[in-house]
């Protein structure tokens, strides 16, 4: 089992206009430090925080219990002007975790719900049986092909519309996938068999892009993400001529 973690920063649409509509730099300054904030505290228990939307992230939480969620939404409601609430859950595809977690959640009211503050929803753990599976997929050569000859929006365009490729094709697998920087995208991808990655890979004609992938299989998210990572790096090194290379723990 996979547990992913939604993290939703509490009545947060209103408070970005009241008592004016605060300035946008503040605005962003506050969300990428609160993504660095909690990528830093779930990091401390291996798990990986993906920004989404910012004012809702996502993370894998394997490992990481009652008690762990508990004292980061504690810190993060002491030293930021907002409070997050939390959402965990638990299933055999990533999707499923997600939509558990944030029924979870749900039950408790509504985002901009003012009774609704710094609640943590656990519908499930993962024992110690759970195990992540992400893939690390990269677009080849996006250096030489684009960042270095095409204007830098429109590399930023085709980088988008493979992530929508790769979001549209995984969810039917129950896999998520998220941009990570760069060319670059995880998937939580629990129960995706490497060929049916290496499917979806070699469906590139209709973004006309060439894409690789190594998966890692581990116990938490950073050793899974890691994996991944040098998978990556053993197609790159041409230890592999498979696109999609996977290593477990
Ligand atoms: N978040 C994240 N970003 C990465 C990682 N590796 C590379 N990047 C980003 O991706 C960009 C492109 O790096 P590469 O993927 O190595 O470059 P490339 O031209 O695609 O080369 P190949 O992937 O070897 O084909 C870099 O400028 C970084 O921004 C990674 O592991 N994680």
């Amino acid at each position: 089992m996979i547990q992913m973690t939604l993290i939703q920063i509490d009545n947060y649409g209103p408070w970005t206009v009241t008592p004016t509509p605060r300035r946008e730099s503040d605005l962003q300054i506050l969300q990428a430090e609160l993504y660095a904030d909690l990528q830093r505290q779930f990091a401390a228990k291996q798990g990986l925080v993906f920004f989404m939307r910012f004012d809702n992230m996502l993370a894998i939480s394997n490992g990481m219990d009652m008690e762990d969620h508990l004292r980061i939404q504690e810190s993060i409601g002491n030293r930021y002007p907002i409070t997050v609430s939390m959402g965990v859950g638990t299933a055999r595809t990533p999707y499923d975790a997600q939509r558990k977690a944030t029924k979870a959640l749900q039950s408790h009211g509504g985002a901009q719900s003012e009774d609704r503050k710094e609640v943590l929803a656990i519908d499930s753990l993962a024992d110690e049986n759970g195990f992540v599976q992400i893939a690390h997929i990269d677009i080849n050569g996006i250096t030489e092909t684009l960042t270095d000859t095409m204007p830098a929006y429109d590399t930023s365009f085709v980088v988008n519309r493979v992530q929508h490729f790769l979001m549209k094709k995984l969810i039917k697998k129950g896999s998520l996938l998220f941009f990570i920087g760069g060319d670059n995208f995880m998937s939580p991808c629990n129960g995706l068999a490497p060929e049916g990655l290496l499917k979806i890979i070699n469906e590139k004609d209709e973004i006309k892009i060439a894409l690789k992938a190594g998966i890692g299989k581990a116990s938490t998210a950073e050793k899974a993400a890691n994996l991944a990572d040098l998978a990556l790096e053993e197609i790159r090194g041409g230890f592999t001529y498979d696109l999609v290379h996977l290593m477990k723990e």
